[in-house]
């Protein structure tokens, strides 16, 4: 199926947002006939739970205005990769426009794995020279301990296929301190962390006192973890650490640093790009209605207090909700 280039957008009838068309960030940077609407089908809730089994019944708007409080939840169904994409970069380049103008900066955060491959048009034109990136500061919502250069770091995956594309100052980019152990790039990352939130660079959520970044692009693994936040593992429930470690990921390699479910909710605006239909099973308990606390994947845990959450998929992916 291909739809056109304006979106066909639907939302839950009980939990609609707004029906007011899309609105672009006054203070985008991108040209005019870049910012076009989000391709694919768009499903958009204002509740705390998003609900794709209720009726749909009307068109949405796409991401909010500024300043607007309460959480949010989008998910949008992609023909293609290439179309995912393209979205992916447009969304981002408003956020980095609406950020620059707003605060100055603007702190992206990425995970690793098919994520960084899917912002690849971000360094392509229009965004290359239209995106202000000398605002941006780039953090890892996890990483492998390993070497900067080793195969498995994902600050060296993010360099090699984006960073090293586009011209973020190098100061601005916040890797972890690979000569440390799992425990102390973990506490020597949220030092840092809590450094740049003094010096006003990183937000802080007046809720919590945790850190608000401005944008988190991340994955999702098939069996529902996000960052390095495994499902049953105790460090899903860390909730006074900004930045904590595991060393038995069920993942390779086993040692890893990872920010907290409190720093992921606590952010403005967050990017969840989950394709293939290997991840259908985790998609549909996330986003069925039935919520059984006591077995909660750390994906269903992700529940922004005052952001926009978007689901970034592909057919395959939602191919197990049954009304969407
Ligand atoms: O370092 C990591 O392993 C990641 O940050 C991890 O959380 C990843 O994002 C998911 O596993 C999804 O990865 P894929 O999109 O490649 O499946």
């Amino acid at each position: 199926m291909s739809l056109p280039a304006v979106a066909t957008a639907v939302a839950a009838s009980t939990s609609l947002s707004s029906v007011s068309p899309r609105r672009s960030s006054p203070a985008s940077r991108v040209p005019a006939p870049h910012r076009r609407s989000l391709h694919g089908r768009l499903l958009s809730s204002s509740s705390s739970s998003l609900s794709p089994l209720a009726p749909v019944s009307a068109v949405a708007s796409s991401p909010a205005a500024a300043g607007e409080a309460a959480s949010r939840k989008k998910l949008i169904i992609f023909d293609a990769e290439e179309e995912l994409a393209a979205s992916l970069a447009e969304h981002t380049a408003e956020l980095s426009a609406k950020f620059a103008a707003e605060r100055g900066a603007f702190t992206v955060v990425l995970s690793g794995g098919s994520l960084v491959k899917a912002l690849r048009k971000l360094a392509e034109p229009p965004y290359l020279e239209a995106v202000d990136w000398s605002r941006w500061h780039v953090f890892w919502v996890d990483e492998r301990v390993v070497p900067k250069d080793h195969a498995d770091s994902n600050y060296k995956l993010a360099s090699d296929e984006f960073l090293s594309k586009v011209p973020i100052p190098a100061g601005q980019v916040y890797a972890i301190n690979d000569a440390l152990s799992a425990e102390g790039a973990a506490e020597g990352y949220e030092t840092r962390l809590k450094q740049l939130v003094k010096d006003g660079v990183i937000g802080m959520s007046p809720v919590n006192r945790f850190p608000k970044f401005d944008l988190m692009l991340m994955g999702m693994g098939p069996d529902g973890h996000v960052a390095s936040l495994f499902p049953g593992h105790p460090v899903v429930h860390e909730n006074q650490k900004w930045v904590t470690f595991v060393k038995d990921s069920p993942k390779p390699p086993p040692e890893r640093i990872t920010f907290t479910l409190p720093v992921i909710n606590s952010s403005a605006y967050i990017s969840l790009v989950v394709t293939g239909a290997g991840k259908a099973g985790a998609v549909h308990k996330a986003l069925s209605e039935e919520h059984n606390t006591s077995d909660l994947l750390p994906v269903e845990m992700v529940s922004l207090q005052d952001g926009e959450l978007t689901w970034f998929t592909d057919k395959p992916a939602v191919s197990m909700l049954s009304r969407i």
